[in-house]
């Protein structure tokens, strides 16, 4: 146990029910940090309703009843009825020690394990990669990490955008172009040009048209040439994909892309076993699912569409058919689609549909990771300045770009600077995304994300870098600092109760789905760790050696709780800054 929070709470519910009735024990202490002590508990003020006592005179027993029964540290009523309560600082070095010692920092083991499918970055083939697919990709990348190193199985899912209509007109449009020239503009990024020209060619030419409709029907069929171009189109994109994917450090790989394509052959059982069931009746000539409780203009139902009147099949249909595949054959526990927010009514709906066909038990949660859109600094939806979409390797190039001109003067040989522009560029844009909560809408802003000040990625690889400067400048092994650690000033006490609340966050940014929970930490942390190092030297000569030994521990231990948050985050560290 090393959450001083739970800690507490447990000790507080311990004298909760020894001085009121078990019947008290699952109360919550309200535990929070405060500004007089190092946590207050605000359980008395509501107790002393439910007991009609005075919360003073609720608050002192309980501060008997702790004190008591051996607390490691002091208790103080104050004000109305608050519990003030200080830890002992030989309590704090111990957990101190403890997580040291761990080599999980104190992160806990998920027992049992569960199995997770994340569905996540998802790019259309037929449309362009835009910044949104981005954000997808970056938060869900970081669940990924999370909820991997918290001992679950992750499946990682990259739920592509490979197939439908459009793909007929653009099959066309490579024999037009060529096979070899279409290839090399896909594998460049060029794909949402291409989808444009094809596009317009549809519009406007007849006898493209009707082509483009014979090729959806016999792509529908299989027919090997067809397929033979279908793949030829998909490889030449998801090269362009990995480009993007490798430039981030994404831990996305072709294995992991199950895109629409793949739940093709169990469509129409999907439809039809919905009909069968009664779960989906047909509306209109269309196929639909009425889930309850979801209701448009007038107050009418809301369909779920799985089939259209023209028998072809959406994206519903899909998404229904995926779910049952992962809770019948991934058997997994947990489903979290991190998707754009503007998609919550369809997960809401298809999830409701799964309920009601029995597809997803109650057992099984599916949860819609919400990401907020992306913003240009004019407040609006983010384009260039000319109004396009923006290219994703054209953003992450100006990143690193702007991130080598901001240790440009730092004397660094061209390949040091390259390696260091690029991981400095890199961590700006993904720590960007993942410190502000994954549902605000947010603001896509360089000059921001790339400042080495305040709660961005430059900074934590700056104070991480730092720490191993100051293993590097006193020739001291960061393994081999294992202290005993002894808290004399406030500083490293504040630091070492920071420290103890790694494992906390790590799990509660799982468990949530909220990896901006984990940024917010790993600031704190690089903000107590300041404070100390302003505070209490380290490598200086009148440093007795206990004293040096404790602090280069508690130096090891922060450095090892920001690599491995940062790790988590997906964010590279360089060797110097
Ligand atoms: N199972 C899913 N529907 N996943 C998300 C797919 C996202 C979709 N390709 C889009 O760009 O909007």
């Amino acid at each position: 146990m090393t959450d001083p929070q739970l800690f507490l709470a447990e000790r507080v519910q311990q004298a909760l029910a020894a001085a009121f009735g078990a019947e008290f024990s699952d109360a919550d202490p309200l535990i929070r940090p405060s500004q007089f002590a190092d946590f207050q508990a605000n359980v008395a003020m509501s107790l002393g309703k439910r007991l009609r006592r005075a919360p003073r005179e609720v608050a002192q027993e309980l501060a008997d009843r702790l004190t008591e029964a051996g607390f490691p540290g002091t208790v103080e009523v104050s004000g109305p009825g608050f519990l003030n309560i200080t830890l002992d600082d030989a309590w704090i070095a111990g957990q101190t020690a403890g997580i040291l010692a761990d080599p999980r920092a104190g992160v806990p083991t998920a027992t049992p394990p569960q199995t997770i499918v994340i569905d996540y970055s998802a790019p259309n083939a037929a449309k362009e990669m835009h910044v949104g697919h981005l954000r997808t990709t970056i938060v869900g990348d970081c669940l990924a990490r999370t909820l991997e190193h918290l001992g679950n199985r992750v499946v990682r899912q990259n739920h592509v955008g490979d197939w439908g209509t459009p793909f007929g007109m653009l099959i066309e449009h490579l024999l037009d172009i060529g096979e070899e020239a279409a290839i090399a503009r896909l594998e460049a990024g060029e794909g949402s040009e291409y989808y444009q020209e094809a596009r317009v060619k549809f519009d406007s030419d007849e006898e493209f048209k009707q082509r483009s409709r014979r090729r959806v029907s016999t792509l529908q069929s299989e027919d090997p040439e067809t397929m033979r171009l279908w793949h030829l189109f998909m490889g030449a994109t998801i090269r362009y994909f990995d480009k993007v994917y490798s430039m981030l450090g994404v831990t996305l790989t072709d294995d992991d892309i199950a895109g629409e394509s793949m739940y093709n052959p169990m469509l129409a059982k999907t439809c039809d076993d919905l009909e069968a069931e009664g779960i989906a009746v047909v509306s209109e000539g269309a196929l639909c699912v009425f889930p309850p409780g979801f209701t448009g203009a007038e107050d009418k139902p809301l369909p779920l569409m799985i089939r259209k009147s023209d028998g072809g099949y959406g994206y519903a249909t899909t998404d229904m058919a995926a779910v049952r595949y992962r809770v019948d054959d991934l058997k997994v526990d947990r489903i979290l689609y991190v998707v754009g927010a503007d998609q919550a009514l369809h997960f809401r709906m298809v999830f409701a549909a799964a309920r009601m066909a029995g597809w997803l038990p109650d057992t099984v949660s599916a949860e819609h990771v919400q990401i907020g859109m992306m913003l240009g600094t004019d407040g609006r939806r983010f384009r260039t300045r000319s109004g396009e979409t923006v290219k994703l390797t054209d953003l992450l190039d100006e990143a690193v770009d702007r991130a080598r001109a901001a240790i440009a003067d730092r004397g660094y040989d061209e390949a040091t600077q390259r390696e260091i522009a690029h991981t400095v560029g890199m961590g700006a844009v993904k720590y960007a995304d993942l410190s502000v909560s994954h549902d605000s809408e947010y603001i896509f802003d360089f000059d921001r994300m790339l400042a080495f000040t305040g709660n961005t990625g430059p900074y934590m690889q700056y104070a991480t870098a730092r720490i191993r400067s100051i293993f590097r400048k006193g020739g001291v092994d960061p393994e081999s600092a294992t202290g005993p650690i002894a808290l004399g000033d406030p500083a490293e006490r504040a630091l070492a109760l920071q420290l103890l609340g790694f494992g906390p966050v790590v799990e509660l940014a799982g468990t949530a789905a909220e990896p901006h929970r984990l940024c917010a930490y790993l600031y704190e942390t690089a903000s107590a760790f300041t404070t100390f190092y302003e505070n209490c030297p380290v490598l200086r000569e009148d440093v007795d050696e206990a004293t040096r030994a404790s602090r280069l521990a508690l130096c090891a231990l922060t450095m090892r709780v920001l690599e491995t948050g940062l790790d988590l985050l997906g964010v590279r560290v360089p060797e110097r800054m």
